[in-house]
């Protein structure tokens, strides 16, 4: 894929999905524990969400580096717009700035699965 296609495919792909996270692997079968983290945390969450497996091309994998400036995976959006990486996500769920995103956004999720990653991690 040239570098432009892979822009527009980033930019498609996060404005048709209001959560999206690109990764490596998928995310009910990660393949690097920083990817698994965080779908780990949307899947517990109960979170719908996009999974983008970076492994699949080469193209994705440097293009989102590009497209966010941004130098690793995992990367997670929410409404087009870059939230973070494993450890920005694992400090926002455990502070609750992740509840707060989603619902500032209209994502839905299982507040009571949150409050239990916080009670087991606090
Ligand atoms: N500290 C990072 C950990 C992620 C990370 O270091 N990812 C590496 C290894 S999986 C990476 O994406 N390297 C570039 C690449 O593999 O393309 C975070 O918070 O997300
Ligand atoms: S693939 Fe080795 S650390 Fe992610």
């Amino acid at each position: 894929m040239t570098t432009t296609d892979a822009q527009t495919q980033i930019e498609e792909t996060v404005k048709a999905n209001d959560v999206v996270l690109f990764m490596k692997g998928t995310k009910t079968m990660p393949q690097c524990g920083f990817s698994s983290r965080v779908a780990g945390v949307l899947n517990y969450m109960g979170v719908e969400y996009a999974d983008v497996n970076v492994l699949s091309d080469d193209g994705i994998r440097q293009g989102i580096k590009d497209y966010s400036d941004w130098p690793t995976i995992p990367q997670l959006y929410v409404k087009g717009e870059f939230v973070g990486g494993c450890d920005i996500i694992t400090e926002m769920t455990l502070s609750g700035e992740l509840d707060q995103l989603f619902e500032q956004n209209g994502v839905t999720f299982d507040k009571d699965a949150a409050d239990k990653i916080r009670q087991a991690n606090g």
